[in-house]
C-alpha cells in the first residue's frame, strides 16, 4: 500500500498579518499579481499592496470576475504573464482561479483567504464551473500553494455565514477521511491516507466541536478570540490537508449532487456539505444519538439540517432522486464497505461493534431520499418545528 501526504509549503495565520505579508513570501523575483474581486480589493487591497511593496514587490492588481471558469482563468493568466508570484485573495472561487492561473503561468502561488468558508486555500485542486455556474470539472494541479496567509481580523470581520459554512466543511473532513481509511479508499493523490492525515482530520473535527459555538459568537461581534483562531485553523489548514491527504466519501458526493439542482445555488458550499455529512451518517447506519448530536450542534451554530434549509423543502424526492442517484451510488458502496470493514484486502473491522451488512443496507435504503424522512422521524421533539422551517424564515 502506497501512502501519500501533501500540504502547502508554508502557512501563516494571525491578527493583522496581511500588513507584513511580503516578509513571508519567499520568491526569487519581484513581480506579484494580486487577484481579487471588487469587494475584497475594497477590504484588503491597500494593506496587501503596502505589505508586498514594503518587501520590494511590484504589484499588479487584476480584478476577479467572480466565477472560476476556463475563460476567466485564461483571461487572468494572459494578464499575469510571467509574474513571479500569483497572489489569490478572497473566497474559494478566487483562490481556485488563482491556482489554475499559477498552473498555466508556472509562478509561485500565495493564497490569502479573506473568509474561512472552505478548505480551498490550502488544497492543490481547483473546481471549475461552466458559464451557467454549473460544476464543470476538478483540476488536479499536483502542487499545493507555496504559502497560505490568513489574517484572522479580516476573517472575523466577514459575514458569520461564511465562517459557519467553513465549520461544516471542516467537520465533514473527519467523517470522510475516517470512512476513506476504513474503506481502504484512495485520497486525492491516488495514494492511501497516512496516520498523519487521519490524525489531522480528527483534530479538525474536535477543534470545531470544542471551539465552534464560542467562535461563532465571537465572529458575530467581529472579535478575534482564541476560539476563532482555533476554528480558522481547523476550517483552513486542517480541513484542507485532511480532505486531500485523508480522502473524501459520501458527504461531498451529496454536495456535488445538490449543486446540480438550481434551487440550492443560494446555499454555500459548506451548507450543502453539512447535509451531505448528515446523509453519510444515515448511510453508515450510525446511532441515532450521533446523528442527533450533529443536528443539535448544527442548529446551535446556524447550519442547515434539512433539505428545506437549502430550498428543497417542497416535495424534493422526485427531483433529488433523478439528479443524484448516479452521483451517490459509488460512494454509497464505499461507505457500506467501510461500515462492513470488508473492502478489498481489508480485515473485518466494524466501527460500532457488530454492525452488519444487513443493518447498513437497511439504513442505506433511506439514501434515495437523502435521509429526509429519517431526519423528520428522529428529530428531537423540541427541534421538530425548527428543523422543518427553512433557515431563511427563522
Ligand atoms: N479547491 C478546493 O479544494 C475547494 C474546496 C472547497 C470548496 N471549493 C470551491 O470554493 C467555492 C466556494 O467558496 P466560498 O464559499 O468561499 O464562496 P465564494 O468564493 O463564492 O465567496 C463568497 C463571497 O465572499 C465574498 N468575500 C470574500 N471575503 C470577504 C470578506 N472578508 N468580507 C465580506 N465578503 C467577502 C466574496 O466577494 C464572494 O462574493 C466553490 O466554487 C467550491 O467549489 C474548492
Ligand atoms: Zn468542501
Amino acid at each position: 500500500m502506497i501512502r501519500t501526504f501533501n500540504a502547502p509549503s508554508a502557512y501563516v495565520q494571525g491578527c493583522g498579518v496581511l500588513d507584513s505579508i511580503g516578509s513571508y513570501v519567499d520568491a526569487d523575483g519581484t513581480s506579484a499579481v494580486v487577484l481579487a474581486d471588487e469587494t475584497v480589493f475594497d477590504l484588503v487591497g491597500e494593506s496587501l499592496s503596502t505589505g508586498l511593496e514594503a518587501s520590494g514587490f511590484t504589484v499588479d492588481r487584476i480584478e476577479f470576475g467572480g466565477a472560476c471558469t476556463h475563460a476567466e482563468v485564461a483571461r487572468i493568466a494572459e494578464r499575469a504573464g510571467d509574474a513571479d508570484v500569483v497572489v489569490g485573495v478572497g473566497g474559494g472561487r478566487a483562490l481556485d482561479t488563482a491556482k489554475a492561473v499559477r498552473a498555466e503561468a508556472g509562478s509561485r502561488l500565495v493564497t490569502v483567504p479573506t473568509i474561512a468558508s472552505t478548505d480551498a486555500p490550502t488544497s492543490s485542486i481547483s473546481v471549475l464551473y461552466t458559464e451557467a455556474d454549473e460544476f464543470d470539472e476538478f483540476q488536479f494541479h499536483g502542487a499545493n500553494p507555496d504559502l497560505v496567509v490568513v489574517d484572522t481580523a479580516v476573517v472575523a470581520g466577514a459575514p458569520t455565514r461564511h465562517f459557519r459554512s467553513g465549520m461544516a466543511d471542516a467537520m465533514a473532513t473527519w467523517f470522510e477521511a475516517d470512512t476513506a481509511v476504513r474503506a481502504h479508499a484512495t485520497n486525492v493523490f491516488e495514494g492511501h491516507s497516512t496516520r498523519t492525515a487521519h490524525a489531522i482530520a480528527r483534530t479538525c473535527y474536535e477543534t470545531v466541536r470544542e471551539h465552534g459555538r464560542s467562535a461563532v459568537a465571537a465572529v458575530e461581534r467581529d472579535a478575534v478570540t482564541e476560539s476563532v483562531e482555533a476554528v480558522v485553523e481547523a476550517n483552513t489548514l486542517m480541513s484542507g490537508i485532511g480532505f486531500e491527504s485523508g480522502g473524501l466519501a459520501a458527504a461531498h458526493s451529496v454536495h456535488d449532487g445538490l449543486t446540480q439542482v438550481a434551487e440550492t445555488h443560494g446555499a454555500t458550499h459548506g451548507e450543502k456539505v453539512n447535509l451531505g455529512t448528515l446523509t453519510q451518517f444515515v448511510l453508515e447506519g450510525r446511532e441515532t444519538d450521533e446523528l442527533v448530536d450533529l443536528i443539535d450542534f448544527s442548529l446551535d451554530v446556524g447550519l442547515p439540517v434539512t433539505l428545506a434549509d437549502v430550498r428543497l423543502g417542497d416535495r424534493p424526492e422526485v427531483r433529488l432522486r433523478r439528479v443524484v442517484e448516479a452521483d451517490v451510488r459509488t460512494l454509497r458502496d464505499d461507505s457500506q464497505r467501510a461500515v462492513r470493514g470488508d473492502a478489498a484486502g481489508g480485515q473485518r473491522r466494524p466501527r460500532h461493534g457488530g454492525r452488519t451488512r444487513t443493518r447498513a443496507s437497511r439504513r442505506a435504503s433511506l439514501t434515495s431520499r437523502f435521509g429526509y424522512r429519517f431526519f423528520k422521524r428522529t428529530a428531537p421533539e423540541r427541534d421538530r418545528r425548527r428543523l422543518l422551517t427553512p433557515a431563511s424564515s427563522r
